[in-house]
């Protein structure tokens, strides 16, 4: 959208058949924004006065899809990138997409825009004995809701907000939950006293340094949650903000699984030592029965996979190696759009800086272009 208001054409390669692939087809039902909506625009278009404040999936699938249209943007969708490198005899990007039936396109471009973004592939980990489970394994992105687990036993890996919102939702279809906390994490209330944890620390940071606030928010939290480290969690030494800015982790925000910890109706366990064919077995030394067990430990970007000869991103988590705010440029006319870990924020300011920053030489070269389109078309 940034560079159409430019008047800058782009193309839009999409390895799924729709847009916003991983909202619509790799999250469960009861998931809302985490944020206001004022914090997850995209740029140059709000959210409708009429949606709460933080919209249902359905709500933000339905903003894209009209961004999308207002916009007329028109990705390709079935088109996989498997490579893209660029060449230096003539000075573009090469890229290469696979498509349903393995058919290859090359297409060619002076300036490419790496937006695959933190969460695409997910994180399936290796743990001893998993070939022995009886029942299923699955990832979170392909849990949807609780209902076929009433009444069953379910333990849920990994405590991002991703595994604390599952085993919430499965507590709610009254599946018998358990939950694997194996590090320390922070967890935050969502709102404190009426009004967003995130609004209130992005204000706060104006004002105070992020020490300051960090003790606030753990000082909130204790007062609204209490002591979390009573019930299985362990906080880090530093602060859920200085933390965030300093690794990418991101705090918990709580929609009310610590209440049902609280309540026993979730039970948290340590790390899994290994998996056997009727449950698992805990560092701790506990053994446990589960009927199905959800892997809820997260995502990671595919870049590395399919960039080759650029050395923007790294090879090790497929991230761009400059740390915000300065990770959106790169050599030859590559940018990364997404790569921030500041969520839909994060990706607004890339995707406005990469515009600016394509603009001026398109400028620049488009009469050349034009000339050669008109001497084409004669
Ligand atoms: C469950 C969940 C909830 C979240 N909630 C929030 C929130 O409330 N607020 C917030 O600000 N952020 C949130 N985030 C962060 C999230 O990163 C953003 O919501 C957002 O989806 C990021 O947009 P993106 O375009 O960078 O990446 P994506 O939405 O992942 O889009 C990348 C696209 O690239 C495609 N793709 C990947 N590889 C290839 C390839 N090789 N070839 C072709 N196409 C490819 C994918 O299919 C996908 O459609 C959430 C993330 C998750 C997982
Ligand atoms: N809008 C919303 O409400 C939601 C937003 N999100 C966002 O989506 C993104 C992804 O979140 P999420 O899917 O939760 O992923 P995360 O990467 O945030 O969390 C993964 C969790 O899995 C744990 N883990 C990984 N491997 C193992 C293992 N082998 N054994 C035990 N635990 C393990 C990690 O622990 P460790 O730290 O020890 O590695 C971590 O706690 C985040 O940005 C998140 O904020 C997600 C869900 C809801
Ligand atoms: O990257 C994420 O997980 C988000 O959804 C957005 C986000 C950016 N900074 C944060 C700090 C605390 C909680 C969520 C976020």
């Amino acid at each position: 959208a940034c560079l159409k208001k430019k008047g800058i054409p782009s193309l839009i390669l999409e390895r799924a058949d729709c847009i916003a692939s991983l909202w619509k087809l790799k999250t469960y039902d009861r998931l809302h924004l985490h944020l206001p909506k004022q914090f997850c625009e995209l740029p140059f278009m709000s959210f409708p006065a009429n949606f709460p404040t933080y919209p249902t999936k359905n709500q933000f699938l339905d903003y894209l899809e009209s961004y999308k249209n207002h916009f007329g943007l028109e990705p390709v969708f079935n088109k996989s990138v498997v490579s893209a490198e660029f060449d230096h005899r003539y000075g573009v990007w090469r890229v290469v997409t696979s498509g349903p039936e393995q058919e290859q396109i090359e297409y060619v471009s002076q300036w490419l825009v790496v937006a695959t973004g933190e969460n695409a592939d997910e994180v399936m980990p290796f743990i001893e004995g998993m070939c022995d489970f009886g029942g299923p394994i699955l990832h979170s992105s392909f849990y949807r809701n609780g209902r076929s687990y009433q009444g069953k036993d379910v333990l849920v890996v990994g405590c991002g907000n991703s595994g604390m919102e599952v085993a919430l939702d499965l507590a709610n279809f009254n599946a018998r939950t358990s939950l694997v906390v194996r590090d320390s994490v922070h967890v935050l209330p969502r709102e404190m006293l009426g009004i967003s944890t995130y609004g209130l620390f992005i204000w706060m940071l104006k004002w105070f340094p992020i020490r300051l606030v960090d003790r606030f928010l753990l000082l909130m939290s204790h007062f609204l949650l209490g002591d979390t480290e009573k019930f299985g969690f362990r906080r880090p030494k530093t602060g859920p903000l200085e933390l965030k800015s300093i690794t990418g982790k991101t705090p918990v925000l709580d929609v009310g699984t610590v209440v049902k910890i609280k309540s026993g109706n979730i039970k948290v366990y340590p790390g899994i030592k290994r998996i056997t064919s009727l449950g698992a077995e805990f560092v701790d030394g506990r053994k446990e029965r589960f009927d199905a067990i959800i892997l809820a430990t997260g995502f990671k970007s595919n870049v590395p996979q399919w960039l080759k000869g650029a050395d923007m991103f790294s090879e090790k988590d497929g991230m761009p190696r400059e740390p915000f705010p300065n990770g959106w440029k790169g050599e030859d006319g590559l940018y990364a759009v997404g790569f921030t870990r500041r969520g839909l924020l994060g990706a607004s300011f890339d995707a406005k800086r990469v515009a600016e920053d394509i603009e001026f030489p398109w400028t620049a070269e488009a009469p050349n272009l034009v000339d050669f389109s008109t001497s084409l078309s004669l």
